[in-house]
């Protein structure tokens, strides 16, 4: 099936290539033009083991360009992957979302059916309240009728973004009409693990709350780690025995500076600041964001007291703290 990817970042190229390894023809869009040239150039504008070799090893099976109407003449689903930022009172930017899905509808004026799936990590009700609008408008068209419109989180870590864009654990697809439905099917095909369709605001909600979860987890390990430290008890074998249990899961509790990345912060607090516009006081969330903030001066406590003497001599870079 042939696959427009819309913003080539870590999600983007990674998709991208990982469709194409599928046997997939893809065309990548960016509006960065050092990115287009990279990537015709086979070069990977990101570091990702694995990635080097999987742009080399498709060599024709994709190009890169800036042009919208192009890529959709060349394919038959697009998947937004642009960025999603958070903006300083944590709610979502969505500029980007509404650029892409403004280029798409003009091109999809143009065209017949289309599938446009929503890949970037956007708040529930942001696919079917702000793209799927902004679309309808420039296109003249209908979703679910005269396009397809879908939302398909990614749940990929950066460091090991190709393995697990060819092992995932799960496979969501929000979607509402039949036709969308089996194009992402198909398209999916060659993956081997659960697969679960939803409501697209459903699959939206699936993305924040399993990155909320997954911080809670964190959190929680760095709120026990911290009493372990006080009380001589390794944390990590802690852990260890904790995550035998099959109701739990060893994962994600690796206790130490707290977590960073590019998207438990700015998922957490968007979740946070969604909730609040609701009305809902998430309590958890919020704890595990203050938890997370502390972290990093758990840690220079613990630096200190092991070089007692440490006042200009070291310099440590906490997340949200700035220099310590
Ligand atoms: N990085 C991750 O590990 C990860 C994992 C899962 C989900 N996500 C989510 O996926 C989305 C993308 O994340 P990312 O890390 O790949 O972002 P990124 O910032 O690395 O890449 C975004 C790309 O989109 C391009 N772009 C911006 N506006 C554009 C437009 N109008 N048309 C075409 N290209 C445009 C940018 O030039 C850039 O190359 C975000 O919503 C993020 O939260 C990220
Ligand atoms: O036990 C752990 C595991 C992770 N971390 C920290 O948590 C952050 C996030 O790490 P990781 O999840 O490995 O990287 P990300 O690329 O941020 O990936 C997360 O965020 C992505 C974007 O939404 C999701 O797609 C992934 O599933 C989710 O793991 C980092 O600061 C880690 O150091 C810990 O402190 N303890």
């Amino acid at each position: 099936m042939k696959v427009s990817i819309i913003g080539c970042g870590y999600v983007g190229l990674v998709t991208g290539l990982g469709f194409a390894e599928l046997g997939n023809p893809v065309v990548f869009v960016d509006s960065n033009g050092s990115k287009i040239k990279s990537i015709n150039d086979l070069i990977p504008p990101i570091y990702e083991p694995g990635l080097e070799e999987l742009i080399k090893k498709n060599e024709g099976k994709f190009y890169a360009t800036n042009d919208y109407f192009e890529a959709l003449d060349n394919s038959e689903v697009s998947f937004i992957c642009v960025g999603t930022p958070s903006k300083e009172d944590g709610s979502l930017d969505l500029r980007q979302v509404e650029e892409a899905s403004s280029k798409l509808g003009k091109a999809l004026a143009e065209k017949e059916f289309h599938v446009i799936v929503v890949k970037s990590t956007v708040l529930p009700g942001t696919t079917e309240n702000f793209v799927k609008p902004i679309i309808e408008k420039e296109s003249g068209k209908k979703a679910f009728d005269d396009f397809g419109l879908a939302m398909n989180p990614e749940f990929l870590r950066e460091g090991n973004a190709v393995e697990d864009f060819f092992n995932p654990d799960r496979i969501v697809i929000g979607v509402k009409d039949e036709r969308t439905k089996s194009v992402l099917e198909e398209l999916y095909k060659p993956f081997d693990c659960p697969k679960l369709i939803t409501e697209i605001k459903t699959a939206e909600m699936i993305k924040y709350a399993s990155n909320a979860f997954l911080a809670t987890k964190i959190s929680f390990a760095n709120e026990i780690g911290n009493i372990c430290k006080k009380l001589g008890i390794d944390v990590y074998k802690v852990f260890e025995g904790v995550g035998l249990d099959h109701r739990i899961n060893p994962s994600f509790f690796r206790a130490g500076i707290g977590f960073g990345g590019s998207c438990f912060p700015k998922d957490v607090r968007a979740l946070i600041r969604k909730s609040e516009e609701l009305g809902e006081d998430l309590q958890i969330l919020k704890a595990v964001i203050e938890v997370n903030e502390k972290q990093p001066l758990k840690m220079i406590e613990l630096l200190k007291k092991h070089i007692p003497d440490l006042r200009g001599k070291i310099s440590v870079f906490c997340p949200f703290l700035g220099l310590k």
